[in-house]
């Protein structure tokens, strides 16, 4: 395995997309599964590992970071990525949450609020927690907490040096971006995400990152010299 590079890709209309509803393509999975053998490949996501199993039950990527970043799933092992003294604050949260009527699901760790636009207000006000927006969905994290930290941690964990190549296509990416050496978005990716990224590429979704992932394996894209 080459760890000079270590790949890190989101999963919601990067990996996958809207029009089949998440569901992982069969060849995307494919290359993925293949890329990995070559390079370390993380799939860094909001989503809880119990959709992902339902969504992609053949991708296996090195590892996943889930939960936008509270938890990590490597080598058949979960590890969590806060502080214990998250659940009492996620208790007080969920109070706020009911007092307002706001609906919500909870992950292992994290509290689900989709269609929250009209919620930000309130949201943004949580304290001692951090919220993170994927389009019109919030997500309320631990403080600290986000996708770019846990590719650091996990990084170091398995201990990797090589430079991050991310890939993605919404605000919830952009933690990832900062820590990254090499951004890359997709063709549908949000404005702001195009405009900070090195490499956008040429298709959607899971057709852009296979074509990409495809040179990268043939050498006709060389990232860090
Ligand atoms: O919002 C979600 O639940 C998942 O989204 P992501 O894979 O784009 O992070």
């Amino acid at each position: 395995m080459n760890k000079d590079i270590i790949f890190v890709s989101d999963y919601d209309r990067t990996l996958s997309s809207e029009k089949n509803n998440f569901r992982i393509d069969k060849e995307v999975a494919r290359i993925v599964n293949d890329f990995s053998k070559t390079y370390p490949f993380f799939v860094v996501t909001g989503r809880e590992k119990k959709f992902i199993d339902i969504l992609a039950p053949e991708l296996k990527p090195t590892g996943w970071i889930l939960e936008n970043g509270a938890l990590m799933y490597v080598n058949g092992e979960l590890i969590y990525n806060i502080q214990p003294s998250w659940f009492d604050t996620r208790k007080n949260i969920i109070k706020i949450l009911d007092n307002y009527n706001i609906s919500y699901s909870l992950g292992n760790v994290i509290v689900y609020v989709d269609k929250a636009h009209e919620y930000k207000g309130v949201l943004n006000s949580i304290k001692d927690a951090t919220v993170e927006w994927n389009r019109n969905d919030a997500m309320i994290l631990p403080k600290g907490v986000d996708k770019g930290s846990a590719v650091i941690q996990l990084r170091e964990r398995l201990g990797y040096r090589g430079k991050i190549v991310a890939i993605g296509d919404s605000e919830n990416d952009i933690s990832m971006f900062r820590v990254a050496d090499i951004r890359v978005s997709v063709a549908n990716a949000l404005p702001m995400i195009k405009e900070i990224s090195e490499l956008i590429l040429e298709k959607e979704d899971g057709e852009g990152v296979k074509e990409f992932l495809l040179k990268v394996l043939k050498g006709e894209i060389i990232l860090i010299k």
